[in-house]
């Protein structure tokens, strides 16, 4: 397992600067939770870790340099994400979704006939995401949860060792919201979790650690208690979504 060590980020749009000199180490098999008001540069900071918008500083992952590096070649260090919008292919199936993501390597008419056989991998990611049963299902019929628990799915048949989830639990129902957090625990015993979210609940439930991220910059850090005793982040934050 790999952990994730930021130096100095900072990325700037025209003279703005979304990430001004962010410091932040995730240990491996973390859940980190990063918070902050709109505009903060909480998807921004993800934005350059994984290649999307260039930044200066450093950012290491299990040792290597992300920064300066393209979007695939960062993937390939094992590097993945998911959107606050979904990106899963709604006419195939739950199964069809995982096998494209898996299928580095197989034509595209292997991977989208049906197949007697499923990757152990492909299987295990169904068990982990909890979509066994529903693996026949096209993937546009999923409640709004499950099309998440896809997403999640298809970087974990990726062996990706870095999930950096934006908002997961957007629009989820409590009980799939406690699903996801068992999900993000039982993923995280092999790999290092990052989340944005802005659903305090969740956070106090799910997280190991917390960021809280304000105007671009680091403002608190912690366990969920020691962020939350936090005046400065009670001040620009809790205090008023809470
Ligand atoms: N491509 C861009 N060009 C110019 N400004 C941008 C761009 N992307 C983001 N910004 C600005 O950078 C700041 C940080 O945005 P970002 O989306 O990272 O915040 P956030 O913390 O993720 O907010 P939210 O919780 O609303 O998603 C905002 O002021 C935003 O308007």
């Amino acid at each position: 397992m790999n952990g994730l060590e930021m130096r100095g980020l900072r990325v700037s749009f025209d003279g703005f600067v979304a990430v001004d000199g962010v410091d932040l180490t995730v240990a491996p098999g973390d859940i980190r939770f990063l918070i902050g008001p709109n505009g903060a540069g909480k998807t921004t900071l993800v934005d350059a870790v994984t290649g999307l918008v260039k930044a200066t500083g450093s950012v290491l992952f299990g040792g290597r340099q992300l920064l300066g590096r393209p979007v695939h070649r960062i993937a390939r260090l094992g590097v993945g994400r998911t959107f606050q919008t979904s990106s899963v292919f709604e006419g195939l199936s739950v199964l069809q979704n995982l096998d494209i993501a898996a299928g580095a390597g197989r034509g595209a008419w292997t991977m989208v006939r049906r197949r007697r056989t499923v990757p152990e991998v492909v299987s295990r990611a169904l068990e982990t995401i909890g979509l066994t049963d529903r693996r026949d299902a096209l993937a546009g019929t999923l409640a709004h949860g499950h099309k998440q628990w896809l997403e999640i799915g298809m970087l974990l048949v990726q062996n990706v060792d870095l999930l950096l989830l934006d908002e997961p639990v957007a629009g989820m129902s409590h009980e799939e919201r406690d699903a996801t957090g068992a999900l993000l625990a039982s993923i995280s015993a092999e790999r290092t979790v990052v989340v944005i979210e802005h659903d305090m609940d969740f956070m106090r439930s799910f997280a190991r650690t917390v960021t809280v991220l304000h105007a671009g910059r680091v403002l608190s850090e912690g366990t969920v208690a020691q962020v939350q005793a936090d005046p400065r982040v009670q001040e620009v934050y809790l205090g008023a979504a809470a």
